[in-house]
């Protein structure tokens, strides 16, 4: 009986220790999580004016160079998904505006606090500006990311979503980077401001898939302007058109209802709507304004948080377009 009670009370004491060992480890694992993550006030101290700062460049390029806008913002994604090349594949074809833009914010940065800001924290405050200045949401951006010390070409091709991807292969590739359905066709709704180049989608204007006909799914007047402006063989290379033909600079819903409309700009645009994952929300993204500026705010926070570098993994470059190593 002794005995009994004696080793239950050494079995009570064992089980209270190893208790408080295990949740004395997880605090720790807990702690340091939260030490590594973003955080809105991570310049708070070393650089206090930043959002300033960048409002100052965003506001006079928004009036001065409108193209900044989507430009930026298309940067912004593409430096999420795949650390950014501006001379490779699918990154040849980013407008200069959105680097222009970020080389431009550095460079007053730098002179009031040198050395502490990076360019990737940079990108993101920018690209909400933009959003924001054009009509869309108002979000707080969390920093502390760092910028990247290598970019590989390689990597490129893999990472970013095409023009005629299918809908298959969208979720393949967001799910891969942590993002949602939701998420998606939420981002996808950036196609609201911004144009594309003609062979972008030139094959659902004459051939689609092999058929040597329009894409079915197309709305006929549309179909016919982007056929003036994008003709078959030997147009102007430079000529692009509008993802959003009704109000292509104004940051709104009305993509969403362009493509219950058949009046998406590419296929990846107009698969949203004719895939029965994604249609749902679609309709629910063109009825509420709201709902599709709160799910754009939370995609834009959850595509800044991919993969992010921090501590010595990364640096922070002194020029943004420049690796500090490769000088
Ligand atoms: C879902 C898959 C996506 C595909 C297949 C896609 C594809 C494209 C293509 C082909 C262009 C036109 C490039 C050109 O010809 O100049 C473009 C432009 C643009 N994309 Fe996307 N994109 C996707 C998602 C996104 C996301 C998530 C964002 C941002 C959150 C975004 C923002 C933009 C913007 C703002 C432009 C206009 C750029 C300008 O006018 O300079 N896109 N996209
Ligand atoms: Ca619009």
């Amino acid at each position: 009986m002794f005995v009994s009670s004696h080793l239950f009370f050494l079995l009570a004491i064992m089980i209270f220790f190893s208790f408080y060992f295990v949740s004395y480890l997880v605090g720790i694992a807990h702690c340091s999580a939260v030490h590594h993550q973003l955080s809105l006030d991570f310049y708070s101290k070393s650089c206090p004016q930043l959002d300033q700062l960048v409002s100052s460049v965003t506001s006079r390029r928004f009036r001065d160079f409108p193209v900044s806008g989507p430009a930026t913002i298309r940067l912004f994604f593409h430096d999420c998904f795949v650390e950014v090349r501006k001379d490779v594949g699918d990154n040849k074809s980013l407008a200069p505006e959105g680097f222009e833009a970020v080389d431009e914010v550095k460079a007053l940065v730098e002179t009031k606090c040198p050395a502490v800001v990076s360019c990737a924290d940079i990108l993101a405050i920018a690209a909400r500006d933009f959003v924001h200045l054009a009509g869309g949401p108002y979000y707080q951006v969390k920093k502390g990311r760092r910028d990247s010390k290598v970019s590989l070409a390689s990597k490129v091709k893999l990472n970013l979503p095409r023009a005629n991807s299918t809908i298959d292969e969208l979720l393949r590739l967001f799910t891969s980077k942590g993002l949602s359905l939701a998420d998606l066709v939420a981002l996808s709704g950036a196609h609201t401001i911004g144009f594309s180049h003609c062979d972008q989608f030139l094959g659902r204007l004459y051939n689609y898939k092999g058929t040597k006909k329009p894409d079915p799914f197309i709305d006929p007047r549309l179909l016919k302007a982007l056929q003036m402006s994008c003709p078959h063989f030997g147009g102007n290379t430079d000529i692009v058109a509008p993802f959003d033909v009704q109000t292509p600079f104004l940051f709104d819903h009305m993509y969403y209802g362009n493509l219950e409309a058949n009046m998406g700009l590419l296929a990846s645009d107009q698969a949203l709507f004719l895939d029965n994952r994604t249609r749902p929300l679609v309709q629910a993204f063109g009825k509420d304004k709201a709902k599709f500026f709160e799910a754009f705010s939370l995609g834009m926070e959850k595509m800044g948080a991919i993969r992010i570098k921090r501590g010595k993994k990364g640096e922070v470059r002194r020029v943004c377009s420049k690796h500090n190593k490769s000088g």
